[in-house]
């Protein structure tokens, strides 16, 4: 949530470019971190520009540390950034980050700032900071809580609910005061199938009634395959790859991925294909996956079924790409991204 001096939204977007929502461009961000003296720099954003379009859901996708919270952080006005520029809806955040909170909705990582308060309350603080009148932050409230399923929960304060019930109240306070950009920083995490259900319904709707754009950081693959309309790969501060994610899918077209997990572990003696290919499988405890060509996924699939080695096997798996393998096709790092 932002918390700055209460605004309401502008009516139009000013001076806005063709149909971008938001651009970025060369932004550069360090962190220090340590003692004086002794500190060292941090480079999180190394020159990202990107240009996000009005209506899309767009994504930023990367292992932990690659600069997504970073990024977002300087989208919301929170974060001043060292180089670059940021424009959203014709507005120069970097120039005057005030205007960024009557520009978007901000669900962060954390939720300190709402944690005393109800869930109820929260909201409502939310749609009151923002600029509404208290009968119309009152029934935005009463609106989004019953869309979230958060009712029964209204009168508990947000400190002590569940991790993914915390997350949900908080998503709850980002959208009351609709903005026409929603700024959503990993807002399922810790969520039960039930919740993400909501949240993404919720996003749904908002984008068919209101247009509204979505910036989505996830380091969830799945996720990312299922609800982005493009998505930016991020990696140690820059951006490595931005697309749609079926066309960065394409990358690895005609590999597939081979899965081989071991009842207890891989037997002494394998026939020698499979042997041969555990060199270059990713071996993680029992399971061992590898990337390759259909034919050679297909030929040892055949040759342990077969033999003896089917006894020592608990299951195989053959699937297309994932995201995760355009990632590591672009140079990412082995097991950056979560399934
Ligand atoms: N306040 C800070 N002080 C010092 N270093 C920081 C600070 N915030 C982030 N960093 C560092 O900057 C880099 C980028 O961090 P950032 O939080 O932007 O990554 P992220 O992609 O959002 O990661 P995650 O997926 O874990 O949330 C990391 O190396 C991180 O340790």
């Amino acid at each position: 949530m932002s918390t700055q001096t209460p605004q309401r939204a502008p009516q139009a977007p000013e001076r806005a470019r063709g149909d971008a929502c938001c651009t970025v461009r060369g932004l550069v961000k360090s962190h220090r971190s340590g003692r004086r003296g002794r500190s060292t720099e941090i480079r999180a954003n190394d020159g990202i520009s990107l240009e996000v379009r009005r209506g899309e859901i767009f994504g930023l996708l990367g292992p932990n540390g690659a600069g997504k919270s970073t990024l977002v952080r300087q989208l919301t006005g929170l974060l001043r950034p060292d180089a670059g520029a940021i424009d959203i809806l014709g507005h120069d955040i970097v120039a005057h980050p005030e205007r960024a909170a009557r520009l978007l909705g901000y669900l962060g990582q954390e939720s300190t700032a709402l944690d005393e308060l109800t869930v109820a309350l929260a909201a409502e603080t939310s749609g009151r900071l923002r600029g509404l009148p208290v009968r119309q932050a009152r029934s935005e409230r009463d609106a989004v809580l019953a869309e979230l399923g958060l009712e029964t929960l209204a009168d508990r304060p947000v400190g002590r609910l569940s991790g993914g019930q915390r997350r949900l109240a908080c998503f709850a306070a980002a959208l009351v005061g609709e903005r026409p950009l929603l700024v959503l920083d990993e807002p399922t995490t810790g969520m039960d199938p039930v919740a993400r259900r909501a949240v993404w319904a919720a996003v749904d709707r908002r984008r068919a009634d209101h247009g509204t754009t979505v910036l989505l950081v996830t380091h969830n693959v799945i996720e990312a395959e299922t609800v982005l309309d493009r998505v930016a790969v991020l990696d140690a501060g820059r951006v490595i790859a931005c697309d749609t994610p079926g066309r960065l899918k394409a990358l690895v077209d005609g590999r597939v991925r081979l899965e081989l997990v071991w009842r207890d572990q891989a037997p002494a003696e394998l026939p020698p294909a499979v042997a041969a290919a555990a060199s270059r499988a990713r071996i993680a405890g029992r399971r061992w996956t590898l990337r390759t060509t259909p034919e050679e996924a297909r030929e040892l699939v055949a040759v342990v079924t077969a033999g003896p080695a089917f006894a020592a096997l608990d299951d195989f798996t053959l699937a297309t790409p994932t995201l995760e393998d355009a990632y590591l096709e672009l140079g990412g790092r082995e097991g950056g991204l979560a399934q």
